[in-house]
């Protein structure tokens, strides 16, 4: 081969690389670059390492003895997953149902905008974000409401990028800290109401989560959540539903997904009144999980960008397991969705009453 060969290949592959990283980039339009990837609060020599700790703790959810230990470990779940989230999904980390003729950007939307008109805030008043991730479910519930949103997280990275995101759209107020949910820095009766958006999920006690969130409402203020839970269809017995629900608690950091019929009766037993409670999973909703299936030929694309950028030293070491991991996931999630074993969508509605027993 002669030198200008040599020279034009050498061009020719180093544009290729360029346009399969950097221009079709990010899997989710104007999301995080592939160049970018990290382990979020984790410095890239200790990822691999992270990522092998979090998946012996999570490998086999039903037996984690020692559930002090899980928000530990949700916080590093976190750390590996959010820039990867961002590159493939976007900035509102949970599902929707799809809509036809509408995108996954507002299918997304809306189903945060009924969250919010669920809760019947007026603008200006103060509603909590339980679980906020990095905020996209907050700015478009904050546009939608004018309501001031404040937003809570576990996860120190995500805090980061939720400030970084809400700055440019300054037009509203909000705030985000880093705060395990247990233990609100909020006083008692505080806000207008509060949401958790498939974030309740992660909790070892569905009640102590929803006895701090019940503690921070003001009294005749309503609280929604959309509650990842096994649906009437699950059957224990079955090894195929055991498999498919396993595979999402150990790929989602979920410490034991919660029966359908266990929401309701955590809500009242902390004193709340269920309002109304409602699989938005269900038909007429069209499937949520179509998103996740459509993209074969874009999870092998990012495979292989994560895989390069990792041999070169751009990602951290461990990136590849930690994309794998959810690659495997997102099959375990459309399976239990096509079964109807499983809905990420279960939702209820609560009120704190005017007068409450301790009155
Ligand atoms: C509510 C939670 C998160 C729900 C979803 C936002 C995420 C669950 C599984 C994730 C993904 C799976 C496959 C990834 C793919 C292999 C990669 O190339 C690009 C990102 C994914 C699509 C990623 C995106 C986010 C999810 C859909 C839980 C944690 C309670
Ligand atoms: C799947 S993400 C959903 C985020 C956001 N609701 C959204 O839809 O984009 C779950 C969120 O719950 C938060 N979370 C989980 N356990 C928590 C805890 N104990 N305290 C505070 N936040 C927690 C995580 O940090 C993460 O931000």
């Amino acid at each position: 081969m002669d030198s200008v060969t040599l020279y034009c290949t050498a061009a020719l592959v180093a544009g290729g690389i360029y346009w399969f990283v950097c221009v079709l980039g990010p899997a989710e339009r104007k999301g995080k670059r592939a160049l970018d990837l990290s382990g979020g609060s984790i410095s890239a020599e200790n990822v691999k390492d992270n990522y092998n700790q979090y998946w012996s703790f999570f490998r086999k959810p039903k037996e984690i003895e020692t559930a002090e230990k899980v928000p530990d470990f949700v916080d590093t779940f976190y750390n590996l997953v959010t820039d990867i989230y961002e590159w493939g999904w976007g900035q509102s980390f949970h599902f929707s149902p799809s809509i036809p003729g509408k995108s996954d950007k507002d299918a997304t939307r809306i189903h945060e905008e009924m969250a919010v008109d669920l809760i019947k805030v007026k603008p200006g008043q103060k509603i909590l974000d339980a679980g906020c991730g990095v905020g996209g479910p907050m700015r478009a519930i904050a546009a939608h409401s004018k309501a001031h949103v404040t937003g809570i997280t576990i996860n120190d990275y995500q805090v980061k990028r939720a400030k970084l995101h809400n700055k440019k759209r300054a037009w509203t107020i909000y705030a985000t800290s880093f705060a395990v949910i247990l233990q609100m820095p909020f006083d008692d009766n505080s806000f207008d109401g509060a949401y958790s958006i498939e974030a309740t999920c992660h909790a070892p006690k569905l009640e102590e989560v929803y006895a701090e969130i019940y503690r921070v409402m003001k009294p005749g203020s309503l609280y929604v959540s959309y509650e990842w839970v096994t649906t009437d269809k699950y059957r224990d017995d079955d090894e195929e539903h055991r498999e498919v629900i396993q595979g999402i608690e150990r790929g989602d950091a979920l410490p034991g997904m919660r029966k359908y019929s266990d929401i309701a009766a955590t809500a009242r037993k902390v004193g709340f009144e269920v309002v109304q409670e409602k699989d938005l999973a269900k038909p007429p909703a069209k499937p949520w999980w179509n998103r996740l299936k459509m993209g074969r030929v874009a999870y092998w694309r990012n495979h292989v960008v994560v895989v390069v950028l990792s041999a070169v030293g751009i990602a951290p070491k461990g990136t590849v397991d930690v994309h794998e991991m959810l690659f495997k996931t997102a099959d375990y999630l459309s399976r239990g969705g096509e079964t109807g074993i499983f809905s990420p969508m279960h939702m209820i509605l609560c009120r704190k009453p005017e007068k409450t027993s301790s009155e």
